[in-house]
């Protein structure tokens, strides 16, 4: 092994740790509704202490209610994890896929205790969600300490992460075909309203999140290097690597704009809005738009809702041309990718990682194994903070010194 992992820690100063013979997976999300009833509890259950008045959760609900109370996320689930067990189960690796929630059943706390009861102690944790941010990253590490403290697993099951993973080629690859497909179909578009010379502006498109929750996320020392906050810069270099291999896009002017703002009015978030920028684009003189979901791995409510239904809507309103790209889902690229993640924590019984290397397609990659101290920190309205996983200052789901 070439890396000075410590070992105490079992990790070195990249934040990279050392392969572990891990004995189970597990895929973290987010959870959603299953019927008209569950729409409520879950939106309680999103919004937890953070005060979200009821108007805006009767608001959210409609984007439920209006799809048969179903969030389609859960399907997705399960088709991820079935896809996950079958390529892991192709390259001979033996490890069982589990599956766990922060807002829905199956919660994360039910899954670890059936984990633990199935013999397991070590587990590696892959959240459905690709960059950093508290949302994004933080929150699920806190899932896991909450979870490991309320089931009295603490000290008995210890759970790590694979990095954030935006930067990898299973995941930025499968945007290029999807752009690709959506140029081709917005210049169609076009081409039948007589207008085959129109511009095309790339619209990629991920989820808003306070500027406060931007400017904590990821290193100090890396954040003071850029021009711009660790989530933005990522999804920047996404959207470079997926321009970089499409030719057909060669020339064409792209932007990164946010979707899904909620929160009080006064608060901060990224801007600008998706749908305020389309008007700004139509303005000036764009024909049509490609929209790219790169916040996300999976076609969810906030796509299907946000993008399918509201930013398709202003295009129409405003006369533009519209197409959506997919969301990586379940292509066999972007699950390929995800167990190359894996396995790139996983130990063969010589203690190796299962697969050496680490494979990086963005700029900013490969992210760190185990975040920096304080990291997306969030001090919750008692003063507090919640125990975390997978991060230098964890104080659950590390070994005892
Ligand atoms: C960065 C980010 C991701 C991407 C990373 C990841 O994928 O994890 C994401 C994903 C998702 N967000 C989702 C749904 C919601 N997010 C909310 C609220 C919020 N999201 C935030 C950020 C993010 N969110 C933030 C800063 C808030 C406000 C504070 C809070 O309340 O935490 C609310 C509350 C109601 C509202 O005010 O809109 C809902 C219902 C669903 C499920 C979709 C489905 O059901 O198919 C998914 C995958
Ligand atoms: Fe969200």
């Amino acid at each position: 092994m070439s890396q000075a992992f410590d070992p105490r820690t079992g990790y070195d100063e990249k934040g990279r740790m050392a392969p572990k013979a891990y004995d189970a997976i597990l895929l973290a999300s987010f959870g959603g509704p299953e019927g008209q009833d569950d729409v409520i509890p879950f939106l309680r259950n999103v919004t937890a202490g953070r005060g979200i008045p009821d108007e805006r959760l009767e608001e959210v609900a409609v984007h439920y209610r209006t799809n048969g109370g179903v969030s389609p996320i859960n399907a997705q689930n399960r088709a991820l994890k079935a896809a996950l067990e079958a390529e892991i189960a192709s390259r001979g690796l033996e490890v069982p896929v589990y599956w766990g929630n922060r807002n829905w059943a199956p919660y994360v706390n039910d899954t670890i205790e059936e984990i633990y009861a199935a013999g397991h102690r070590t587990v590696l944790m892959l959240s459905t969600s690709a960059y950093s941010c508290y949302s994004s990253c933080r929150q699920y590490r806190e899932d896991l300490g909450v979870a490991l403290r309320e089931t009295g697993l603490e000290g008995k099951l210890e759970v790590d992460k694979v990095r954030q993973y935006f930067d990898t080629p299973g995941f930025v690859n499968p945007f290029m075909e999807g752009l690709e497909n959506s140029l081709r179909q917005v210049r169609s578009q076009l081409a039948d309203a007589s207008n085959p010379d129109g511009e095309i502006k790339i619209v990629f498109v991920t989820h808003s999140i306070p500027t406060t929750d931007a400017d904590a996320a990821g290193p100090r020392d890396l954040a003071a290097t850029l021009d711009t906050d660790i989530y933005s810069a990522q999804h920047l270099a996404v959207a470079q690597a997926i321009l970089a291999g499409v030719p057909s896009a060669a020339g064409l002017e792209h932007c990164l704009v946010f979707q899904s703002r909620s929160g009080a009015p006064g608060t901060p978030w990224l801007e600008p809005d998706i749908n305020d920028a389309l008007a700004k684009y139509k303005e000036s003189g764009v024909a049509g738009v490609v929209v790219m979901p790169i916040g996300f791995v999976s076609d969810h409510m906030e796509v299907l809702w946000d993008l399918d239904t509201e930013a398709k809507e202003t295009c129409a309103e405003l006369g533009l041309a519209f197409h959506r790209a997919p969301t990586p889902g379940t292509h066999t690229t972007f699950v390929s990718g995800l167990v190359d993640l894996l396995s790139e924590r996983l130990a063969t019984s010589e203690g190796e990682a299962v697969k050496e290397g680490r494979v990086s397609a963005a700029k900013l990659g490969p992210w760190f194994d185990v975040c920096r101290p304080n990291c997306c920190v969030k001090v919750m309205r008692d003063g507090t903070t919640k125990p975390t996983i997978a991060a230098v200052d964890s104080t659950v789901g590390v070994p005892a010194p």
